[in-house]
C-alpha cells in the first residue's frame, strides 16, 4: 500500500522548556491542523496539554518517535500570525523560551490541560489477609464515597497531609489508579431565555392557549406578562424572546409556574452562550476641542509619522496627552484600523475608560490582570472574530492579544517601570515589545511621558524617533511650585512630630479648610516597616526570604513583601524572651491613622496594594476621590501617575529620601521620573499647585532639577552619568541570575560562572554580586551582570550565553542551579 506522505507540527507548549516538540497530524486531523491552531497533544508519561501550532512540515524528524495531536480544538486559529512572530520575538531577544511567551500571552481558560485524578481500581481484590494501615483505609473509604479526586480533594476530605507516599504505594499495589483527564476551565456564559412555543399571529392556538390556563390565575399573569414584554420588543424590532430572569422578576411569580406553562406546551425555556463582553457602552460623542498649542502637536505628530514608526510626545504633566491621543485614535478608527493604548497600572484605566467611552462609546475595550479568566477568553473571542475598528486600552499583558489590523499603539508614561516584566519569565517591557509589535503591524506607536525614559529621550533627539513636545499645561496654568522641607532642620528645632512637618501638616489642614483636595505620597505600605526588639535588636526576617517583614495593624499580621507569607507579631521576643518587640518607622496604613487624628473632621481614603485587592476597588477610590467623598487621599506610587482630579492643589512626599537612596544604575532617573509625576498631580485646574517635599539630603541635584521643572537638565546630567560608568543607553545590559536552595554551592557556581563568563566577554562582566535581596522563597541568588557596547552584535552574545549555560550545566552536581537572565532590567 503506497502511504501518503505525513505531516508534522512544530508545537509550543506551556512549559519553560526550550525550543517546540514535533508530532505528527493524523490523517484524520489533515487540513484541519494549521499554524495558529490549538491542539490537544500528549507530553510525557501520561500528561496532556494545549498547544499552539507554530509551523508545519512534511520532513520527518530523523532520531525519535514522534507521537499524534491528539484532537484539534477549534476550526481557526486562536493566535494569529503576527502574533506568534512577537512571540518568537520576545522568546529570543529576553533569552525565554516560546512557552513561557505562551503561557503569559493566553488566558488560562484557552490552556485545557490534563490533571490528576486517583480512583479506586474496580479490579482490586481484596486479599483477606493484607494489611492496610488506618492512612490507606480511610483513602480507600473516602474514595468510594465521593468517586475520583484530586490528590489535594483527597487531602481536603480526608483531613490527611502528605498523603503523595501513601497514594503511590497503593497505587503499586493496584489498589487504585492514576487517571488523566482533561480539564476545561473555561465556562462560556449562558443566558436563559423564554419564547411562545405557539404562533402569536395564529389566533385559533392563542385561544387554545388562554383555554389550556384558565382556571390558574398565576399561569395566566405569567402568559400575560409574557406576551406584554413580546409585544415590546416586536415594536423595537428585537427577537421574540425574553430572557428568564426578566420574567421572574417583572411577575414576581416562581420559576414553577414557567415550569408549568413549559410543561402545557406553551413556552419554550432554552439557554444560549453569551459574550460577557460588554457591548452596551453609550453611542458615540463629541471629539474634545483642542487648545492651539495640542492642535500644533497633533499635527507635528501625523507630520513625523510619515518617516517616523516611533514618535515621542514630551508633554509636561496636565498638558492634554489624553486629550491628543484621543484625537490619533479617532483618525486611526474612521481609517478601518484598530489602536492600542498601553497604561503601566491598572488603576490609570478606571479614568482614562470613562474619557474615551465618552467619545468612542462601545468601541472601547479593556483587558487587565484583573479581570477573571473567564471574561478575558471573552474579549480574546471577541478580537478573534470581529475585526471591526476598536481601541483596546489595557496594561501590559494586552500587548498579546489578537489583533486583526493594528494601526497604532499608543504607550502612555512610556518611562515607568512597571512596564516591565520582573517575575516570571517572560521578563519584557511591554513598552519595547509594543514598537516591534506595531511593526509587524506596518503600524505607527506614540510614546508619550512628561518624563520619559533615558533612553527613549536619547533616540529621540539622536533621530531615531521623531520628538514632538508640549510645554506648558492645558490653559496655561503654571507648573506646582515645588517646596523642599529639611527633615534634619525640622527634627533640630522640634518642628516635625511623626511623618508630618509642621509645615506639611498646616498646609493640609489650610488645603482642607479651603474645600481642597490633598495627595500624601508615601512609597511604604503597610503600618510599620521596621519591628525590632527593643532589648536585643533582633529583628524578625521571613523564613523564605531575606527580608525584614512589615507590620500591618488591621490584618495584625507582619507581612513579607516579596512572597506575600505572614506571621503574627510575637508579644515576646523569641531571642531573648523579654517582652520588648516594638515596631518603628511609618507606611501608609500608620500614615492614614495619623491623618485622621490630626486632621481632625477631614475625610481621608488611602490608595495602596492592601486596598485594592479586587477589580473594583480602584474604581472606588478614585471615582470617591474625584466627586470629592474624600478631601486626603494616602496612597503609595499608585497615587503619583497619570491620575486626574481636578481639586488637588497640595501634594506631600513624606520621604524623599526612600526614592533617591537606591543602589542601581537607574535610582536618580526613578526618583526623578516619580517625584515629577506625583508633582504633577497638584494644581491641575486654575489655581497653581504646591507639592511639599521632605527630605534628608534637600542639596541632592535630583531636588534642584525637581525645583526647576527641569527635565532636560536633568537628562544631561544623568547622561552624562551613564556615559562615564558605561550604562545604557550606552551599553546593554543583561543581568544573569542564578538560585540555589544551598548557599555554599550557590556561591561556588556563581564564581565558576562569572569566571567563564570572564573569560568570553572580559571586563564586560560584573560580579557575582549579593542583591539587594539576596533570597527569596528559600532560594539564594547571585547576579552577574553583563554590560556589552550597544554596538555588538546580541545574536552573538546571546549565543555564546546560551552555550556557557550548556556547558555549565553539564555539571551534574549543578542539575538545580536555577539560572535566568533579564534583558534590559528596570
Ligand atoms: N482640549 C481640552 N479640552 C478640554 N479639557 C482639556 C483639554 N486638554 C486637556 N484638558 C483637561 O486637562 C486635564 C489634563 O489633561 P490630561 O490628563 O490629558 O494631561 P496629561 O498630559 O495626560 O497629564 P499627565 O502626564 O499628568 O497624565 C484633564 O482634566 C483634561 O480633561
Ligand atoms: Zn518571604
Amino acid at each position: 500500500m503506497p502511504s501518503k506522505a505525513r505531516l508534522y507540527a512544530e508545537v509550543i507548549l506551556p512549559l519553560p522548556l526550550f525550543g517546540t516538540f514535533t508530532y505528527s497530524i493524523p490523517t484524520t486531523l489533515e487540513g484541519k491542523a494549521a499554524v495558529g491552531h490549538r491542539v490537544i497533544v500528549p507530553f510525557g508519561r501520561k500528561k496532556y496539554y494545549t498547544g499552539i501550532i507554530e509551523s508545519i512540515t512534511p520532513v520527518a524528524p530523523e532520531e525519535f518517535e514522534v507521537k499524534d495531536i491528539s484532537s484539534v480544538l477549534d476550526p481557526w486559529p486562536v493566535v494569529k500570525h503576527p502574533q506568534l512572530k512577537l512571540w518568537e520575538w520576545i522568546a529570543e531577544y529576553y533569552l525565554c523560551t516560546a512557552g513561557d511567551v505562551y503561557k503569559a500571552a493566553v488566558p488560562a481558560g484557552l490552556k485545557v490541560e490534563s490533571e490528576t485524578f486517583i480512583e479506586l481500581n474496580p479490579d482490586y481484590e481484596e486479599i483477606p489477609d493484607a494489611r492496610m494501615t488506618d492512612r490507606e483505609a480511610i483513602i480507600m473509604q473516602s474514595l468510594d464515597h465521593n468517586g475520583k479526586m484530586t490528590p489535594a480533594e483527597i487531602s481536603k476530605k480526608t483531613g490527611l497531609n502528605s498523603i503523595e507516599s501513601t497514594i503511590s504505594s497503593m497505587v503499586e499495589r493496584r489498589m487504585l489508579i492514576i487517571a488523566e483527564k482533561l480539564i476545561e476551565r473555561y465556562r462560556p456564559k449562558k443566558e436563559t431565555l423564554v419564547r411562545l412555543a405557539v404562533d402569536r399571529n395564529d389566533n385559533e392556538a392563542m385561544h387554545k392557549v388562554f383555554d389550556a390556563v384558565k382556571g390558574a390565575k398565576k399561569q395566566e399573569m405569567m402568559l400575560i406578562t409574557l406576551l406584554d414584554n413580546l409585544n415590546k420588543r416586536q415594536q423595537q424590532q428585537l427577537p421574540p424572546e425574553v430572557p428568564r430572569q426578566h420574567l421572574l422578576e417583572q411577575s414576581g411569580l416562581s420559576p414553577a409556574i414557567l415550569a408549568a406553562l413549559a410543561s402545557k406546551g406553551i413556552v419554550e425555556i432554552f439557554t444560549r452562550e453569551i459574550n460577557r463582553f460588554n457591548y452596551t457602552g453609550t453611542e458615540q460623542g463629541e471629539l474634545p476641542k483642542l487648545s492651539a498649542p495640542q492642535s500644533e502637536a497633533l499635527d507635528s505628530i501625523h507630520r513625523m509619522f510619515i518617516d517616523k514608526n516611533v514618535t515621542l510626545l514630551h508633554g509636561v504633566t496636565s498638558s492634554g496627552k489624553t486629550e491628543i491621543y484621543i484625537h490619533l485614535i479617532d483618525y486611526i478608527l474612521k481609517k478601518g484600523s484598530q489602536a492600542l493604548y498601553l497604561v503601566p497600572e491598572i488603576a490609570l484605566t478606571t479614568q482614562l475608560t470613562r474619557r474615551l467611552q465618552k467619545v468612542f462609546g462601545k468601541r472601547v475595550i479593556i483587558y487587565h490582570s484583573k479581570f477573571s479568566d473567564n471574561e478575558r477568553v471573552d474579549i480574546w473571542k471577541r478580537m478573534l472574530h470581529d475585526p471591526s475598528p476598536c481601541v483596546v486600552i489595557g496594561a501590559r499583558s494586552s500587548l498579546f492579544l489578537p489583533f486583526s489590523r493594528l494601526g497604532l499603539v499608543i504607550v502612555d508614561e512610556e518611562h515607568e517601570s512597571s512596564y516591565k516584566q520582573f517575575d516570571p519569565a517572560p521578563r519584557y517591557n511591554a513598552r519595547d515589545c509594543a514598537i516591534v509589535l506595531a511593526s509587524m503591524h506596518g503600524a505607527k506607536t506614540l510614546l508619550g511621558s512628561a518624563t520619559p525614559a533615558i533612553e527613549t529621550y536619547y533616540k529621540a533627539l539622536n533621530g531615531r524617533y521623531g520628538l514632538v513636545t508640549l510645554s506648558e499645561r492645558y490653559e496655561g496654568v503654571q507648573l506646582p511650585l515645588i517646596e523642599i522641607v529639611d527633615l534634619n532642620d525640622e527634627r533640630r528645632r522640634g518642628r516635625i512630630s511623626g511623618p508630618m512637618s509642621a509645615r506639611l501638616a498646616m498646609m493640609s489642614r489650610e488645603a482642607v479648610k479651603g474645600g481642597e483636595q490633598v495627595i500624601l505620597f508615601h512609597n511604604r505600605r503597610g503600618f510599620a516597616p521596621v519591628v525590632v526588639c527593643k532589648q536585643c535588636g533582633y529583628v524578625p526576617k521571613c523564613q523564605n526570604c531575606d527580608v525584614s517583614l512589615t507590620y500591618h495593624r488591621k490584618a495584625g499580621e507582619m507581612v513579607c513583601h516579596y512572597c506575600g507569607a505572614t506571621y503574627k507579631l510575637p508579644t515576646i521576643c523569641p531571642a531573648c524572651k523579654e517582652p520588648a518587640i516594638e515596631v518603628y518607622g511609618y507606611g501608609t496604613e500608620r500614615i492614614e491613622e495619623i491623618a485622621e487624628s490630626s486632621f481632625p473632621g477631614a475625610r481621608i481614603m488611602r490608595m495602596d496594594l492592601d486596598t485594592t485587592r479586587n477589580k473594583d476597588s480602584y474604581l472606588n477610590i478614585i471615582n470617591d476621590f474625584s466627586l470629592g467623598k474624600a478631601d486626603i487621599l494616602v496612597g503609595t506610587q499608585m497615587v503619583t501617575k497619570g491620575l486626574d482630579f481636578e481639586r488637588v492643589s497640595l501634594v506631600g512626599i513624606l520621604n524623599a529620601d526612600n526614592l533617591i537612596n537606591f543602589p542601581d544604575f537607574r535610582a536618580s532617573e526613578r526618583a526623578f521620573n516619580m517625584l515629577e509625576q506625583v508633582a504633577g498631580r497638584a494644581g491641575r485646574r486654575n489655581k497653581r499647585g504646591l507639592v511639599i517635599v521632605q527630605t534628608s539630603q534637600p542639596a541632592h541635584p535630583i531636588l534642584s532639577y525637581l525645583q526647576a521643572h527641569n527635565y532636560e537638565g536633568f537628562y544631561e546630567h544623568e547622561l552624562e552619568e551613564r556615559r562615564r560608568y558605561g550604562y545604557p543607553p550606552f551599553t546593554r545590559v543583561i543581568n544573569i541570575y542564578l538560585k540555589h536552595r544551598d548557599e555554599d554551592l550557590l556561591i561556588k557556581a556563581a564564581a565558576g560562572y562569572a569566571e567563564t563568563l570572564r573569560h568570553l566577554f572580559g571586563n564586560r562582566i560584573l560580579g557575582p554580586d549579593e542583591p539587594h535581596i539576596a533570597r527569596i522563597q528559600s532560594l539564594y541568588i547571585r547576579k552577574i551582570m553583563l554590560k556589552v557596547e550597544i554596538q555588538a552584535s546580541m545574536s552573538k552574545v546571546k549565543a555564546i550565553l546560551r552555550s556557557v549555560y550548556e556547558a555549565q550545566m553539564a555539571d551534574k552536581s549543578l542539575r538545580s542551579l536555577v539560572v535566568y537572565y533579564d534583558v534590559d532590567p528596570m
